[in-house]
């Protein structure tokens, strides 16, 4: 496969069946092959999208000492800023070129779960920035758990098999920005070749070129949205729990050519992540004596502190 296929969520939520049907097959194929669609029919409108990229360029364009009192000891970057060439990829050195932004979970139904959850963190600069931030979080949570309930029907599941795990779930949105650059960056990459930690991603910004997706064969595609589409992909703890039926496919940004330096590149993953208890083990029903059970048992949470600790933003 050479291109990541187009799937629209509307199909989904229609009352046809068969739309509902094809939807499920469509998406489910595509993520047995590449681990990617690009997906219409979301929950965000222009105007949030918008929004929001303009409070993150305001955000980002902040002096950098005012963007430091926003990065948290303690949290592993969990929450507020992380700044440039602070994460690297799993077994690289250099950091990625790039500073970004976490929201996380809004709890208000469980007050151990908000204890838990290090707290979201307020930009006082930008009076519309959290809030902005949390409507955009809520719309791809929505989004993100019709897409479950789909990857559901497809895996044999009940349909809303993932909805209780990711009830209050460890998700995070990262807007990201990738600064011009200005000197040889030698090894450094915007992002190197990397696998998600999470369930699944949505990537908003995915319209320019950069972003690249290793296929089967070993060749890096590029994986482009249209205006209106979200990229989304499967990540590790999806892969684990079906036994890699679907695929945490390797995907990296590379550096525009030369003369494109000057340029800024902004992102905005989304990515889901169940509540720590959920038991990642794999299915039953994806273990077969074709593909006997690949991984260990491990819960959600555990998971996620051994790949923070690969990713050097916990010690
Ligand atoms: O910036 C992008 O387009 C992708 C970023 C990405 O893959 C990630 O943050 O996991
Ligand atoms: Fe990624």
């Amino acid at each position: 496969m050479n291109h990541i296929p187009s799937v629209n969520l509307k199909d989904f939520i229609s009352n046809d069946p068969v739309k509902k049907q094809q939807f499920v097959d469509q998406i489910g194929k595509a993520y047995e092959e590449i681990g990617f669609v690009a997906l219409k029919g979301h929950f965000l409108d222009d105007q949030l999208v918008d929004n929001l990229y303009n409070e993150i360029k305001n955000f980002f364009e902040l002096p950098l000492e005012t963007k430091h009192k926003y990065e948290i000891e303690g949290i592993g970057g969990q929450r507020g800023y992380v700044s440039f060439g602070k994460e690297s990829a799993k077994g690289k050195k250099e950091g990625d070129l790039k500073e970004f932004w976490h929201f996380g979970q809004y709890v208000d139904d469980n007050p151990a779960l908000a204890e838990e959850y290090p707290d979201n963190v307020e930009v006082k600069e930008l009076p519309e920035f959290n809030k902005v931030g949390k409507e955009a979080y809520q719309m791809l949570e929505k989004t993100a758990k019709y897409v479950l309930r789909a990857l559901a029907l497809y895996l044999d599941l009940e349909e809303t098999y993932f909805d209780n795990y990711i009830h209050n779930g460890n998700s995070i949105l990262r807007p990201i920005h990738y600064p011009p650059i200005t000197q040889e960056p030698k090894d450094a990459v915007r992002a190197a070749a990397h696998g998600d930690i999470n369930l699944i991603t949505l990537l908003m910004g995915a319209q320019g070129k950069g972003l690249q997706v290793q296929n089967h064969k070993g060749e890096w595609i590029d994986a482009i949205a249209e205006p209106d589409e979200l990229m989304i992909n499967v990540g590790d703890m999806l892969s684990r729990h079906t036994n890699n039926k679907l695929k945490s496919t390797i995907h990296r940004v590379v550096n525009p050519p030369k003369e494109s330096w000057g340029t800024s590149r902004y992102s905005i993953p989304f990515f889901m992540h169940p509540v720590s208890e959920m038991k990642l083990d794999v299915l039953d029903n994806c273990i077969s004596e074709t593909n006997p059970k690949q991984f260990e048992d491990i819960t959600a949470g555990e998971f996620l502190n051994e790949r923070l600790r690969e990713l050097g933003l916990i010690k």
